[in-house]
């Protein structure tokens, strides 16, 4: 399988310190690698580093083979999308539905000025909207209609990469399972390659296909998703695990409501 992203050797300090230290890791293409980690271990500030939000002190990053450095180009910054505990991060509060979508649409050159009513459309029944959401403002939206759009917004620039901060951490647990089956469907559809940020281990063991574990900076793990729930190699991850007494120690890869049984 080919490499979507590579991190290497990525170092981040914050004055004195160290948020990201050494940080090495891969995506394979259409794979899904969750990382999960305490809060503070430096998920979050990872996750703004590949998506060039923050320089690192130290280290590389390659995605499809091609080195990220200094300034990002816009097909660079198109090719990494994210989407974040807050969808109204992404959604222009003073934009109707169709003006957001079109921006993206337009400013990356996805489709030309003719053909963006229709994309927009298309992107609004692929996260179960209808087309009348276009004339909205987000405001008349719920939390995970908002998630949802911010989803349709990151996927109109056809990404190599999705990065998803907590994308589910801010919404009620009825509304959380329906955005991570969507993520889901949207993953086997459209071949997605993503990077998917939780604290929650259900939620990690629900989407992912390899699991990384932070602490304080570090790496200590990254496994197949199977192995990391059934045999984790480093005793930070066993203590992550035995913290959540609803876990099964799991054998399956299971669905998404076998964690929370
Ligand atoms: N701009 C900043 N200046 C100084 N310290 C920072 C800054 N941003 C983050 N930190 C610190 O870096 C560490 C890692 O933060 P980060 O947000 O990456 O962690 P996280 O694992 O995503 O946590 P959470 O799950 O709470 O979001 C924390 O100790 C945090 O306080």
């Amino acid at each position: 399988m080919d490499l979507s992203l590579q991190v290497n050797n990525v170092t981040v300090r914050y004055g004195g310190f160290t948020a990201l230290d050494n940080i090495r890791l891969e995506v394979q293409q259409h794979t899904t690698l969750g990382l999960v980690g305490e809060s503070g271990s430096g998920k979050s500030t990872l996750a703004r580093v590949i998506a060039g939000l923050i320089i690192p002190d130290q280290g590389q990053l390659l995605l499809d083979a091609e080195p990220l450095t200094g300034k990002r180009t816009r097909e660079q910054r198109k090719k990494i999308q994210m989407i974040f505990q807050n969808p109204d991060a992404s959604l222009n509060p003073k934009h109707s539905i169709r003006q957001i979508l079109a921006e993206a649409l337009l400013f990356h050159k996805i489709v030309g000025r003719a053909e963006v009513e229709k994309r927009s459309r298309q992107l609004l029944e692929r996260v179960s909207l209808e087309g009348k959401a276009l004339d909205k403002y987000p405001h008349e939206f719920s939390g995970g209609q908002r998630q949802r759009i911010a989803i349709a917004r990151a996927l109109s620039v056809e990404p190599s990469l999705l990065i998803a901060d907590e994308p589910t951490s801010a919404l009620d647990v009825s509304v959380q399972l329906s955005v991570l089956e969507l993520l889901g469907t949207l993953k086997s559809e459209l071949n997605l390659t993503m990077l998917f940020i939780s604290h929650d281990l259900g939620v990690i063991h629900a989407v992912s296909d390899k699991v990384a574990v932070m602490r304080q900076g570090k790496l200590v793990e990254v496994s197949p998703k199977d192995r990391f729930f059934s045999r984790p190699e480093a005793a930070y991850s066993r203590e992550l695990l035995s913290a959540v007494p609803q876990m099964p120690t799991m054998k399956t890869s299971g669905g998404l409501h076998e964690p929370r049984t």
